[in-house]
């Protein structure tokens, strides 16, 4: 596909993220930057709903580099925890960002818990410059389960307390390439692929 961009900045500092956003958009004929080596600084992420930190994510890295944006807001959302820990995932356990520290939260949170349901929730957002009033948005839900204890090092976050239904493993057993098919993340980007497609020559 012919894009009308060949440059595209990943509004993300989380490295776990930028490989799998970087496996996801490898068919694309584009240079994929991540917004640290452009010197972009963090943004804040205020609001709550994924939605609205990704749109804010995106534009701040667009405004920043005058190029394309591309930006994730996901979380785990916990039926019993009316959802939580949510737009919070990456800070649940307070600063600075920790992913030992909110899976060990989560596991003491959800002691005793009989009802253990969850998802993964993702939203990316592209914007083609920093003012874009049609950004592609995409978004994608992996449904599991929370563990009451830590399996597999593959992953990031909470990928080793998710346990996939379908599989029988939680994230951090599946290889890279596998969690991409399935994931909030690959499902999202999956879409987002074929928004762009519309826009490709
Ligand atoms: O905002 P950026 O810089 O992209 O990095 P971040 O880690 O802060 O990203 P978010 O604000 O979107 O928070 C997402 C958090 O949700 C969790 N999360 C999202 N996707 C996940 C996945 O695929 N596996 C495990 N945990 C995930 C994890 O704790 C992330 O830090
Ligand atoms: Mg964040």
């Amino acid at each position: 596909m012919a894009l009308p961009f060949n440059q595209l900045v990943i509004a993300s500092g989380n490295a776990g993220k930028l490989r799998e956003i970087r496996h996801l958009l490898a068919p694309l004929d584009l240079e994929i930057i991540p917004q640290s080596a452009l010197n972009v600084p963090e943004a804040e992420e205020p609001y709550c709903t994924f939605i609205e930190n990704a749109l804010t994510k995106a534009r701040h890295a667009s405004r920043h580099t005058g190029l394309p944006a591309l930006a994730d807001d996901s979380g785990l959302c916990v039926d019993a925890l009316q959802g939580a820990p949510g737009v919070l995932s990456a800070r649940y356990a307070g600063e600075p960002k920790s992913d030992a520290r909110n899976n060990a939260k989560l596991l003491e949170v959800m002691q005793g818990l009989t009802q253990r349901q969850a998802h993964f929730y993702c939203v990316i957002v592209l914007v083609r410059h920093a003012d874009d009033p049609e950004p592609l948005i995409a978004e994608g839900v992996w449904q599991g389960e929370i563990l009451d204890s830590l399996r597999g090092e593959d992953g990031f976050g909470y990928d080793p307390l998710f346990l996939d239904a379908k599989t029988g493993k939680t994230v951090a057993e599946l290889p890279l390439d596998i969690k991409s098919r399935i994931s909030h993340r690959g499902q999202a980007m999956a879409r987002l692929l074929h928004r762009l497609e519309r826009l490709a020559t």
